[in-house]
């Protein structure tokens, strides 16, 4: 039988953001690509990401997670299901705030509401090799691909928020198919452990309307740090304010980028969709 077998794991989102937690924290078992694609392809439960708990390492940490995407590579971060993950602990505890630890460091969650939490992302990155990028460029905050119209160069804003993006502010979102720009960029050679790829239109000084294709997992309905790394990119070209409703296919999150500290803040809804038991012919079918 295969060690994963008879798991509990819970499919959750974060505003469409597809999330399966699988709780760990009593094993020391670690997955594999194979196992995390295995999961993925399992009847009902394809996820954008998965989020596996394991036994906490810092103290005052309630978990260390590690974040997997539904291609089997693994994530620095992930803020909707950094969300996710703080309802399920939050379910066992009185406490309204609390920690977990990820490879990217460790994140303060906060409920907000009763379905409602906040996670601090950490502080945005802007250096090539922070990102990272494959060498130094002039501005990783204006890098011209030549994706516009006839060809012409579009400029995209590189940020590190737990995990590399790429952010093109325009003018009209429909006027571009991420479906078909998402996967070359996200493997442009200029991005050495690829990229999650935003599209983004600012409404108002205070709302952001976005698409994105995330590194992994293809187009989603809504991703977290792209949010962060969008609002980020807007306040760095002065078109935003630090605080700002960020509009994705899913729904709307919350994003502040505190002057006070350098953190950037998420905050948004999360639901509960079922629970359901891993089983170990899943695991077979992927060996094969
Ligand atoms: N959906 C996530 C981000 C997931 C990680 C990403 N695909 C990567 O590989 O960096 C979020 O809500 O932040």
């Amino acid at each position: 039988m295969h060690p994963l077998a008879r798991r509990l794991v819970t499919k959750m989102n974060g505003i469409g953001n597809e999330i399966v937690l699988l709780d760990l924290r009593d094993s020391p078992y670690e997955l594999d690509a194979r196992s995390v694609r295995a999961i993925a392809q399992a009847p009902d439960l394809a996820f954008d990401q998965l989020m596996v708990l394991h036994a906490p390492v810092s103290a005052g940490t309630e978990a260390y997670v590690r974040i997997y995407n539904r291609d089997g590579s693994e994530a620095g971060a992930c803020g909707n299901g950094t969300r996710c993950v703080a309802w399920t602990l939050m379910q066992d505890t009185p406490h309204e705030t609390l920690r977990v630890e990820t490879l990217n460091g460790i994140l303060v969650c906060e409920r907000k509401g009763e379905r409602r939490f906040s996670v601090e992302m950490g502080r945005p990155r802007f250096g090539w090799q922070d990102i990272p990028l494959s060498g130094p460029v002039p501005d990783t905050a204006a890098i011209p691909f030549p994706i516009g119209p006839g060809g012409t160069p579009l400029l995209a804003a590189a940020v590190n928020v737990g995990n590399p993006h790429a952010v093109f502010l325009v003018d009209d979102l429909d006027a571009y198919d991420l479906s078909v720009l998402g996967p070359a960029l996200e493997h442009d050679a200029i991005f050495p452990e690829r990229a999650n790829i935003s599209f983004a239109q600012v409404r108002e000084r205070n709302h952001i309307v976005v698409r994105v294709w995330e590194r992994g997992a293809g187009l989603t309905y809504a991703c977290g740090s792209a949010a962060c790394a969008v609002l980020v990119a807007a306040v760095r070209r002065g078109l935003a304010e630090r605080n700002a409703v960020i509009s994705l296919p899913g729904g709307d999150l919350h994003v502040t980028w505190r002057q006070s500290d350098d953190q950037v803040v998420l905050a948004g809804p999360v639901e509960l969709e079922f629970k359901a038991i891993l089983e170990s012919r899943w695991f077979e079918d992927a060996a094969a």
